[in-house]
């Protein structure tokens, strides 16, 4: 797998610290289990969303913890604004939401607040207010007998009036119905264009992230294997629709570019990393969607991604025309 030109390693500039609000250097963490972060490098631009992406167990959420200062790393650094964050306390500008979300049942939603703006030094009522009036949620109503999306947007709502400068966010569309889905992502956007906050979020929901984030981070096994400006990343890659399915046919196709290649009895589909050469009859070029070079890039970085690799390998070389 491949990691951008904007990846791993910059120039430890001046410039690039008053841009990059969060630097994450050879982070590592190891667990009893194993290594739940290896040796991963990562910047976050100051102001923009930046989506983590990953299978199960990549150590999206550990990364996350190790962010926020609920975790001590057991290699690297993480600073946020220059400064180095540890296990000694949150940044008061960075806050984390966390999968299961830290909210007392038995209260309301109103006293729910209440206990938020106390426990916080800053914290915007009318913005919490609003939050909690687009999700139509009752003030009244006890946090336990709300439901699981509803329970989401009240913890968002408290995220976002905390007005943080890093917001952290642990699989935040999990819950969500897809109207929901659409209002935190809105709620999102606003926010960044409002309060200028750097959002990272993880997520498994990627045909929304592309909407969403302007840059992503693919970790698998507690590394980054892809990361860019959403855009670039797509940009970067070419996917080429064609007939048939003989490996012959593809010999045409730059090997070192190659991410995946999927056929059918009809139609063969292989995605490139970077401009494709000129293709021939009978095949064209598109752009590919996000899900399709992360599930690709996914593939690849276990092993699956190139079914049909091998046979291009051996197939006999396509005769010059
Ligand atoms: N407190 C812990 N103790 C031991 N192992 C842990 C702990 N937290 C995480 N791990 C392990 O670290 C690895 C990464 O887990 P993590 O929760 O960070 O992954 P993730 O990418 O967030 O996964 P998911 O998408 O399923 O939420 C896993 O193998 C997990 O079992």
């Amino acid at each position: 797998m491949t990691t951008s030109p904007h990846a791993a390693h910059q120039p430890d500039t001046a410039a690039a610290e008053t841009d990059d609000v969060l630097r994450i250097r050879k982070a590592g963490k190891r667990f009893r289990s194993g290594w739940a972060l290896r040796d991963l490098t990562l910047t976050v631009r100051r102001g923009s969303i930046t989506a983590l992406l990953g299978p199960n167990g990549a150590g999206k959420t550990t990364l996350l913890r190790a962010v926020s200062g609920l975790l001590d790393l057991t290699e690297g650094t993480v600073s946020f604004n220059g400064r180095q964050v540890s296990s000694t306390g949150t940044p008061e500008r960075i806050s984390f939401l966390a999968q299961d979300k830290p909210l007392y049942r038995r209260s309301t939603v109103a006293d729910m607040l209440q206990i938020a703006r106390h426990l916080n030094v800053r914290w915007d009522a009318a913005l919490a207010r609003r939050l909690c009036d687009e999700a139509e949620l009752n003030q009244r109503a006890r946090v336990g007998a709300l439901s699981g999306g509803q329970r989401s947007r009240l913890a968002l709502a408290i995220a976002f009036a905390r007005r943080p400068e890093l917001l952290l966010l642990d699989e935040p569309l999990a819950d969500l119905d897809p109207l929901a889905r659409l209002e935190v992502q809105q709620t999102l956007l606003s926010t960044v264009a409002e309060q200028g906050t750097t959002v990272v979020l993880s997520s498994h929901i990627l045909g929304e992230i592309e909407h969403v984030c302007s840059d992503l981070a693919v970790i698998t096994d507690g590394r980054v294997s892809l990361r860019g400006e959403t855009d670039e990343v797509i940009d970067g890659h070419t996917l080429l629709i064609g007939p048939g399915s003989e490996p012959a046919a593809l010999q045409w196709i730059p090997r070192e570019q190659l991410v995946e290649v999927r056929r059918t009895p009809r139609q063969t589909a292989v995605l490139l990393e970077g401009p494709a050469p000129l293709p021939p009859p009978g095949w064209s070029a598109e752009r590919p969607s996000l899900d399709e070079i992360v599930i690709a890039q996914l593939r690849r970085s276990r092993g699956t991604a190139v079914a049909g690799l091998s046979d291009l390998d051996s197939a006999p070389t396509r005769e010059a025309s």
